[in-house]
């Protein structure tokens, strides 16, 4: 089995190439790549398919050539990956399977079809305009916190520190406790406080983050987006530019009338071949 690990600001993925869909792909065997001591280790799973050979790509494949078939560190699905979206278009790239000079370049994601700009230096991912739709509450080790729902493909629940409370303080060793009924099929936490200004920045938020099915990671790019979506709401402003803060650096935010851009380093780190058999789990 081929593979490349790459990663968007410390969110790290085990990306593998797989054009015709002919690896059988379960959720154990991703458990066991993303095993930090058995495996490869990653916060998650980017399979490279073509859009028209993978049954959730296919019906847009007239857009899309390749599928961003996302899975979580766990074994589950997830909608959509913003960090995730940045690393495999830098894996397309990198390998040659797409041309970055011909303007934005679509991918196909659960969420639909999202259009990156690549540089050197970064790579930028259009994705929906962040949707707040509910409020809901995180308790985590004693501490409930109100928060916004937000919709960036998956879901998201932005809840802000009250003032005297540091970011580094949260345990996020275990899963804050959230409201299922809001949340049916789980969410991301973001937990946020506010950051000096950062030039030609309509603002800039610290963030920390417990993602559903990868426990605590150094960064989310679906969750970054939701965090800006909220400071530019509690701002009162429709869009704006956010600096966002993470533990694994910093991602850019840019909130449209009607589109999100995502924006931060994609790197490669390493590539070569697996014999799967050899995975164990505990
Ligand atoms: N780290 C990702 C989000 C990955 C999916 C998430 N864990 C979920 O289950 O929704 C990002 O960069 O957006």
């Amino acid at each position: 089995m081929q593979f490349t690990k790459g990663h968007g600001t410390g969110n790290d993925f085990v990306i593998l190439p797989d054009p015709d869909n002919r690896l059988d792909l379960t959720p154990g065997l991703v458990a066991a790549l993303c095993d930090r001591r058995r495996g490869l280790g990653g916060d998650g799973v980017l399979r490279v398919v073509r859009a028209a050979a993978h049954p959730e790509g296919a019906a847009t494949a007239g857009e899309a050539e390749w599928f961003m078939d996302y899975w979580n560190a766990d074994g589950s699905f997830a909608e959509m990956c913003g960090n995730g979206a940045r690393v495999f278009v830098r894996y397309l790239v990198a390998s040659g399977l797409a041309e970055p000079a011909e303007g934005a370049l679509p991918v196909a994601t659960r969420a639909g079809v999202v259009r990156a700009l690549v540089t050197a230096d970064a790579i930028a991912v259009e994705m929906a305009r962040p949707r707040l739709y509910d409020t809901a509450t995180a308790t985590l080790g004693g501490l409930t916190l109100p928060g916004t729902a937000v919709d960036v493909g998956n879901p998201h629940l932005v809840c802000a520190l009250p003032a005297g409370l540091e970011l580094t303080a949260l345990d996020l060793t275990r899963a804050p406790e959230v409201d299922a009924t809001v949340f049916p099929a789980g969410v991301n936490v973001e937990f946020t406080a506010p950051g000096e200004p950062v030039d030609d920045t309509d603002g800039h938020v610290l963030m920390r983050v417990y993602e559903r099915g990868s426990a605590e990671t150094l960064s989310c790019g679906t969750g970054a987006c939701a965090v800006a979506a909220v400071a530019l709401r509690d701002a009162g402003r429709d869009t704006g530019v956010l600096a966002v803060d993470v533990p694994g650096g910093r991602l850019s935010v840019t909130v449209t009338e009607d589109s999100c851009w995502l924006a931060g380093p994609a790197t490669l780190v390493a590539t070569g071949t697996l014999d799967p058999t050899t995975l164990t789990t505990p």
